[in-house]
C-alpha cells in the first residue's frame, strides 16, 4: 500500500480538532513557512514543531500542566508498498533553461515538458545539494535529482512543519514525535484530557503549540469563525498536505512538509514517504519525514511520489487524483494499452480466493471483514466485465451485489442511503439483458434466476431501492441523482415485463386454441 498524500476532505474532517496556530502577527520564522503562505495563498503562518522552546504566555492555558494516567496501547499493523521504473515523461528536457539540469535524451521534448528553474522565494535554499526545483508547463514545479541517487538511498529527511494527529489515534500516538504508546502508556495532557505525549520531555516541546489550541476564540484573527470554516482551510491544504503514518504505515494524521510538497505525482513512483523512525534517532526530531528512492534515479530525472493508492484500478485512481488534485495522470502506467488493466484483474483473484475461506471460517456475510470484501468484489466483478458480456460474468456480479446488499439490510437501518444504493446496484445488474439464459432446468433454478423470474426480481428490487433512496437522500429531493437513475430503469423495465407477460398471454391464448381446434375435430 502506498502512502503518499492525505487522500480526500473526509480524512481532513477526522482530524484532531486542535490545530496547531501560530499568533497571525507574528512574521514567519523560516523559508518554508512562506511558501506555504504562496503555495496556498492563505494567511497561516507555520513554524517548525521541533522545539517547544518558545516562551509561554499569558493566556489560560499557559501554565503547562503536569502529565495524567497512561492510556493503552492499540497497535495496527498495515502494508507497505512501492512502485516500478518510470522513464522519459519525467526528465527534465535537454533544452531546458539551465546547465543544471541538462539532460540527454534522444527525442525533441516538447514545449510544456522542458523544464526551467522554479520561482521559489528561497526554499530551495533548504534543499539537499543532490535536489534542485525545476519547473514544467505540464506538472508546474517538481523535484529533480542533480546527482545519481541510488535505491533505498534518504532523498531528503525532515521534520513537518505541523503535524496533526487523527482523532481516533490521540491516546495510542504521542502529539509531539507521533510515537506509538509503549508498554508503559502515554501520559495525558490533564488541561485539555485530550492529547498525549511519551514524556514531559515530548510536553514540554509541544507546549508553543499545545497553549495555543482550542479556544474557538482564538482562530478568529485566522479568520476563522467555524468548525466548518477550519475543515475548509483544512481541506484546501489537502493538495499540499501528506499522510502522517506510524513505522508500521498505519495513517495516524497529517503533516506539513512544503519543500517535499514539491514532489509530483506518478502511478509508477521512483520514490516514497515513509516516518521510519530510525532507532537512536533524536525524539525532538521526530516525526521525521524521510523521502526515499525506490530505485536508483539518474541525474536530471524528476522524482515521484504516489499521492494515491496505487494498487487501485486506472479508473480509481484517475478519479481520486481529478478529484482531490485536478489533473489527470499521465504516466507510463496510466497510458499503456492494455485489454484488462492488470490491477482489478489481480486483486480479483485474491478476492475470489479469499472469500470462501473466510465464509468456511464462520466468518458471517455481514461481519468484518467479509462484508467490505464481498463489496470489493463486486467492483472488481463489474471493473472486469468483458467488452462482450457473458452470462457466467454478469451472474457472478451479480450474485456478489446481492450477498452485499443482504449484509447491508442486516446492518443498516432501512433508507440509509448505503444500503439504498446497494440495492439499487444490484436491480440494475439482474435488469441487464442476459447474453445467453440457460436452457438446462438444473441451471436456471439457480440464483440468480432467468428469463421473467429474473427481471421480476430486479424490478422488485430496484422499487425497493427507490423506496429507501427517497428516505436516505430526502423525499424533496427525488432521491437524488441515484433515485432518478432508478426510477428510469423501474420504467424501462415496466416496459420490458409488459412485453413478457403479453408474451406469455400470446403463447398461453395460442396453446388454448390449438387445443381448442384439436378438440373441435
Ligand atoms: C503538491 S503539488 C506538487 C507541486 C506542484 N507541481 C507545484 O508546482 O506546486 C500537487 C499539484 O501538482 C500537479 N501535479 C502533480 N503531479 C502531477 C502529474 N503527474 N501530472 C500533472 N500535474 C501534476 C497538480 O496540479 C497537483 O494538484
Amino acid at each position: 500500500m502506498s502512502f503518499g498524500k492525505l487522500k480526500s476532505q473526509r480524512k481532513a474532517k477526522e482530524l484532531h480538532s486542535f490545530v496547531k496556530l501560530d499568533d497571525p502577527h507574528q512574521t514567519a520564522n523560516s523559508e518554508e513557512s512562506s511558501l506555504i503562505q504562496a503555495a496556498d495563498a492563505n494567511t497561516l503562518e507555520v513554524h517548525e514543531n521541533a522545539m517547544g522552546t518558545a516562551s509561554i504566555d499569558d493566556s489560560e492555558h499557559t501554565q503547562r500542566p503536569s502529565l495524567d494516567q497512561p492510556a493503552a496501547k492499540k497497535p495496527r499493523i498495515d502494508d507497505p508498498s512501492d512502485g516500478g521504473a518510470q522513464q522519459g515523461e519525467e526528465h527534465a528536457g535537454k533544452h531546458a533553461g539551465s546547465e543544471d539540469h541538462a539532460v540527454a535524451m534522444s527525442l525533441p521534448v516538447p514545449e510544456q515538458d522542458r523544464a526551467r528553474p522554479a520561482q521559489l522565494h528561497g526554499c530551495h535554499r533548504s534543499l539537499p545539494a543532490s535536489l534542485q526545483i525545476l519547473e514544467t508547463g505540464r506538472h508546474g514545479r517538481g523535484i529533480y535529482a542533480k546527482s545519481a541517487l541510488h535505491a533505498g538511498s534518504v532523498i531528503m529527511s525532515v521534520t513537518p512543519h505541523v503535524s496533526v494527529l487523527s482523532t481516533q489515534y490521540l491516546d495510542q500516538y504521542c502529539s509531539a514525535c507521533a510515537a506509538p504508546a509503549t508498554e508503559t502508556g502515554l501520559k495525558r495532557c490533564p488541561k485539555c484530557k485530550t492529547v498525549y505525549y511519551c514524556n514531559q520531555e515530548c510536553q514540554n516541546r509541544d507546549w508553543a503549540w499545545h497553549k495555543r489550541v482550542s479556544s474557538p476564540g482564538e482562530l478568529e484573527p485566522f479568520g476563522l469563525n467555524s468548525a466548518g470554516d477550519l475543515v475548509d482551510l483544512i481541506s484546501r491544504f489537502t493538495t499540499n498536505t501528506f499522510t502522517l503514518t506510524s513505522p508500521s504505515l498505519t495513517p495516524i494524521g497529517i503533516c506539513i512538509a512544503p519543500t517535499v510538497a514539491f514532489a509530483n505525482h506518478s502511478c509508477d513512483p521512483n520514490a516514497v514517504i515513509v516516518f521510519p523512525k530510525t532507532p537512536g534517532s533524536p525524539a525532538t526530531m521526530e516525526p521525521l519525514l524521510n523521502l526515499i528512492a525506490l530505485r536508483d534515479v539518474p541525474p536530471g530525472k524528476e522524482i515521484r511520489i504516489a499521492y494515491i493508492d496505487t494498487t487501485l484500478p486506472k479508473q480509481i485512481r484517475h478519479k481520486e487524483l481529478k478529484e482531490t488534485y485536478n489533473f489527470t495522470c499521465q504516466c507510463k502506467v496510466c497510458t499503456r494499452q492494455v485489454v484488462v488493466d492488470p490491477h482489478p484483474a489481480k486483486a480479483l483473484q485474491l478476492t475470489t480466493n479469499i472469500i470462501p475461506i473466510l465464509t468456511s471460517a464462520g466468518v458471517t456475510p455481514s461481519s468484518y471483514p467479509l462484508l467490505a470484501m464481498t463489496h470489493l468484489h463486486q467492483e472488481l466483478l463489474i471493473a472486469t466485465l468483458p467488452s462482450s458480456l457473458s452470462q457466467e460474468s454478469l451472474d457472478d456480479a451479480i450474485r456478489a451485489a446481492a450477498k452485499y446488499s443482504a449484509g447491508l439490510q442486516s446492518l443498516l437501518p432501512k433508507g440509509h442511503p448505503v444500503r439504498a444504493v446497494a440495492l439499487g446496484e444490484l436491480g440494475k445488474l439482474l435488469g441487464v439483458d442476459e447474453p445467453a439464459p440457460p436452457t438446462d432446468p438444473a441451471q436456471a433454478s439457480k440464483f440468480p434466476p432467468s428469463g421473467p423470474a429474473r427481471l421480476k426480481l430486479a424490478y422488485e428490487s430496484l422499487v425497493r431501492a427507490h423506496e429507501e433512496l427517497l428516505i436516505g437522500f430526502g423525499k424533496p429531493n427525488q432521491g437524488g441523482y441515484i433515485g432518478k437513475d432508478v426510477r428510469e430503469a423501474i420504467i424501462r423495465l415496466e416496459r420490458e415485463l409488459g412485453i413478457w407477460t403479453s408474451g406469455i398471454k400470446n403463447t398461453l391464448e395460442d396453446a388454448m386454441l390449438a387445443q381448442r381446434a384439436s378438440s373441435s375435430r
